[in-house]
């Protein structure tokens, strides 16, 4: 199986002399293409720090993440913000958006910023990944006239419209309802289902328990993982969901 990602030994701290903390502490991690992924762990046990050193989003002080065959160390900026827009899709906690623009423009920005001549197409991908999420009807509405839940389908669009390779979404369903996230989550799996990877960080054992693989993290390292079947149906059941919090107990995250 290809590997999306590929870390080697990634070392990242924060602060100076006796304050200095190793936020991560020495992970390798490898993700498959195609693959769907949750990381667990305590509050500052380094889950996002991870995510955004996976995704080039910030450096790390060792070690090496190879992204989709390249050593994202030994790109420049604009290198990697091109590889950044082009192969991979964010989905935060609270969508960021410009109030400004109704759901479609804001949808299609980042696009239409590096591709004005195909605005026609731009807009036709945009209309699809909107029907696709449920938000077809909204698409002239601003921002602030959408409920939370549909307001992350709208996030979920703006990051699929480059057909990113991996999507990497940071506690996305974690402002959201139990029946809304849900629903979110049974998105993302249908993104998975067509293929592209997704990492997602998530404190929620009900949101972990829609991947096929959850990695714990505790102090910056990756304590334990586990695998589960991949996942095709539409709600998690209680046997799955037991599964997951049992290891959860286990290893006492
Ligand atoms: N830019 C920064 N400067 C200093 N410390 C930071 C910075 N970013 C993160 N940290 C620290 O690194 C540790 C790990 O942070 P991180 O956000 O990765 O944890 P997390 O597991 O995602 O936590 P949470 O579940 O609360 O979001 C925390 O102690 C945090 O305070």
């Amino acid at each position: 199986m290809k590997k999306i990602i590929i870390s080697e030994n990634i070392v990242k701290s924060f602060g100076e002399g006796d304050e200095k903390r190793n936020v991560l502490d020495g992970v390798s991690v490898e993700i498959n293409e195609g693959e769907f992924v949750a990381v667990m762990g305590p509050s500052g046990s380094g889950k996002s720090t991870l995510m955004f050193a996976l995704s080039g989003m910030d450096g790390v002080d060792g070690g090496k993440v190879v992204f989709d065959g390249r050593d994202l160390s030994e790109l420049k900026e604009n290198e990697l913000s091109d590889i950044r827009r082009r192969t991979m899709g964010f989905v935060f906690q609270q969508p960021t958006m410009l109030k400004n623009l109704n759901i479609l423009d804001n949808i299609i920005l980042p696009s239409m910023r590096d591709n004005r001549k195909n605005a026609a197409k731009i807009i036709e991908k945009a209309r699809t990944l909107m029907k696709k999420t449920d938000i077809a009807e909204l698409e002239k509405r601003d921002i602030t006239q959408v409920s939370g839940g549909q307001l992350q389908r709208v996030g979920i669009c703006r990051a699929l419209m480059s057909n990113p390779k991996i999507v990497f979404g940071d506690e996305p369903t974690g402002a959201l309802n139990s029946k809304s996230a849900q629903e979110i989550m049974s998105i993302f799996s249908e993104i998975n289902g067509e293929g592209t990877a997704v990492m997602l960080v998530t404190h929620d054992a009900k949101v972990a328990a829609w991947t096929e693989r959850i990695m714990f993290m505790r102090d910056g390292k990756i304590v334990s993982e586990m695998r589960l079947p991949k996942f095709s149906g539409t709600n998690i059941d209680d046997s799955r969901m037991k599964e997951v919090t049992e290891k959860m107990r286990e290893i006492g995250v």
